[in-house]
């Protein structure tokens, strides 16, 4: 198989798709690898290091579009990309679709074959190629919550970690899962007071045991939210209903009663975010004032740290994308129920039903498509 890793180009994403070590092992398996020209430069990759790997190197990402039967990527296509995806082509990247009526209508007008990492699954009921971007900006969302308090960036002007005679910033985390772990763990670090809150039981009891000196839990009911978010000073948005659109925990209205200068951070914000006034932004122009509340709703956050991120990312991905390119994508996702989770789209149809409730579009299942 032909296997092409174009440029991200989505604002201020320095990720790339196959790390020189990915490409390396994919050659091995005796497949082909294309890489745009400086595709890898943002984490550290330069071409000589893939074409050491044994990949060559492609101008434009027209060409690598044209000729792969598979595309590596990290983020959804954007508008010019998708004009490129053809037919019968395999596209390997996470969707993010609930949210995206748009890219929906492109990738199904592509006739391509769409497998979104996000929906990938483990034998754990996890989401394994979700998961290290989840750490990445989990352990992030702290950070620039943090940034987003200090007074000359609009916050409320309050420090994480309090001083000696001075109480510690109070942080709520709504979603205990991945992106919730590693947010409560680095605030809690920091020194501020953190609870997280998530529906789920069994998630609290595990995150009780295990971290039930560092922060504290709450079950998220909608009387528990508000009255934490009340007093919060940093509220982190980290939900997840795999596939679906975020559910909004927080309303406009709610925000009036909030600390002024409190800073949201909305990490499901590439799930449409869990705040009504949510709306995506760009590592460029990462945060906007809605009623005096800060709001930082960058949906592609790790791509602040990109080397890491990549690397976190392949190593990943890569044994799917082995899987992938060695049996394509009907036998691969056959054999493997997981993967088989991953496909969202096939040749004009949906086929995961939690995006198709949430556009309103007929789906089929992904054994449908397999079988067709
Ligand atoms: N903005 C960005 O750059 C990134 C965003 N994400 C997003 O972060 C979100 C969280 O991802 P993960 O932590 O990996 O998911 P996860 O599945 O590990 O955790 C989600 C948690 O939310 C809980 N939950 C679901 N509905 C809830 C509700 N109504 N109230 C309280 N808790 C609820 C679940 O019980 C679960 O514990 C996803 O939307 C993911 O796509 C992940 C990585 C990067
Ligand atoms: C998960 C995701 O969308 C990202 O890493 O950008
Ligand atoms: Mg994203």
């Amino acid at each position: 198989m032909k296997i092409g890793c174009p440029t991200e180009i989505k604002p201020q994403e320095f990720r790339v798709g196959l790390t020189p070590n990915a490409a390396q092992e994919a050659i091995a398996h005796g497949h082909e690898v294309i890489v745009q020209a400086g595709a890898g430069v943002g984490a550290g990759f330069e071409d000589a290091d893939y074409t050491a790997a044994g990949a060559r190197i492609i101008d434009t990402a027209e060409e690598i579009f044209a000729t792969a039967d598979m595309i590596v990527k990290v983020k959804e296509p954007q508008a010019g990309e998708r004009k490129m995806l053809r037919e019968g082509q395999l596209l390997f990247t996470y969707l993010h679709l609930a949210p995206d009526p748009d890219q929906t209508h492109d990738l199904l007008t592509s006739g391509c074959t769409a497998i979104a990492y996000e929906t990938v699954t483990d034998r754990n009921g996890g989401l394994p190629l979700l998961a290290p971007m989840s750490e990445v900006a989990g352990r992030l969302a702290p950070q620039v919550g943090a940034w987003t308090l200090q007074k000359a960036n609009g916050g409320r002007g309050v420090l994480m970690g309090g001083v000696p005679g001075v109480g510690p910033a109070k942080v709520m985390v709504i979603g205990g899962g991945v992106v919730g772990t590693h947010a409560a763990r680095i605030a809690a670090g920091m020194g501020a007071d953190v609870t997280v809150l998530d529906r789920s039981l069994p998630r609290m009891r595990y995150l009780d045991d295990i971290y039930g000196g560092t922060f504290k839990t709450a079950y998220a009911s909608a009387g528990n939210t508000i009255e934490l978010a009340r007093e919060a000073d940093m509220i982190i948005g980290a939900v997840l209903i795999p596939g679906a659109a975020a559910p909004k925990l927080i309303s406009r209205a709610q925000l009036s009663e909030l600390k002024p200068g409190a800073a949201l951070v909305d990490v499901a914000i590439d799930q449409g975010g869990c705040f009504e006034t949510s709306k995506a932004t760009t590592h460029q122009d990462p945060v906007y004032e809605v009623d005096g509340i800060m709001h930082y709703c960058v949906a592609n956050m790790p791509g602040a740290v990109a080397r890491t991120s990549t690397i976190a990312l392949g190593n990943a991905t890569m044994p799917f994308m082995l899987a992938l390119a060695d049996k394509g994508w009907k036998q691969a996702c056959a054999d493997d129920p997981h993967l088989k989770a991953g496909l969202n789209v096939h040749a004009g149809k949906l086929t995961y039903a939690a995006v198709g409730e949430a556009l309103g579009i007929d789906s089929i299942t992904a054994d449908q498509a397999i079988a067709g």
